[in-house]
């Protein structure tokens, strides 16, 4: 039934896609359908390039059939589809269970256009209950758990490497702190490279429940 809303969302998202398009990739088994939709499409004849935020999600898009680029050779991307952990009406969002919110913010920030699919699971009133990821350079690992500690926040390493070869630390809190004010907190953290809150980045989301697919936009439209 989930996995039915994830396809839902990735499907409505990828009908938006037009030929020429450079398509920018996210991460995850909700963006997993999407590469799948989009690889129909390429199939049927649809002219698109994409670039992909982790190595696993290039590695899914090349089976697919979808032409990979190198993002380290790109500026601008005309559309993102990516997940998320949570998503609230404002599309604030929490990124990085999968631990690729580095290259997924760098990459939302390049795109005319980031939209988020998600099952209903992942839509809250106010984001702040999932652990908020942030991604470190290994030299800085004590340092920046001081100060996310000062921060108010609870701090748990992840074990392994992002695909950066940087360390994360998730972060949680109580009493999740005002979002802006948290986002430019971590981003003054020097070590700290980034981290999993998307307060400006997305510009719409679909959002299935139960078979129903809604997309909301950032101007308050939704259908
Ligand atoms: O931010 C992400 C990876 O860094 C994912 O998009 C997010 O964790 C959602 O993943 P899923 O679709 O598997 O629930």
């Amino acid at each position: 039934m989930q996995d039915d809303d994830k396809r839902l969302a990735a499907e409505a998202a990828v009908a938006e896609v037009q030929d020429g398009m450079l398509v920018g990739l996210g991460t995850g088994s909700t963006v997993r359908f999407a590469i799948e939709a989009l690889g129909r499409r390429a199939a049927e004849g649809l002219g698109i390039m994409a670039v992909a935020t982790s190595i696993d999600s290039a590695a899914k898009a090349a089976a697919a059939g979808i032409a990979v680029r190198n993002f380290a050779d790109v500026a601008q991307v005309d559309l993102t589809i990516d997940g998320a952990d949570e998503i609230d009406a404002r599309l604030w969002a929490i990124k990085g269970a999968g631990g690729a919110m580095l290259r997924e913010k760098v990459v939302a920030a390049a795109s005319t256009r980031m939209v988020v699919i998600a099952d209903a699971t992942k839509r809250v009133d106010a984001i702040g209950a999932a652990a908020l990821p942030v991604e470190v350079l290994p030299f800085a690992r004590e340092f920046v758990t001081a100060r996310l500690s000062r921060l108010g926040a609870r701090v748990a390493r992840r074990a392994g490497l992002t695909d950066n070869g940087n360390i994360i630390l998730d972060a949680r809190f109580a009493v999740f702190p005002d979002a802006d004010t948290l986002a430019v907190a971590i981003d003054e953290i020097p070590g700290a490279l980034g981290h999993g809150l998307f307060l400006t980045e997305v510009d719409a989301a679909y959002i299935a429940h139960d078979g129903i697919v809604t997309r909301l936009e950032r101007d308050g439209a939704t259908g």
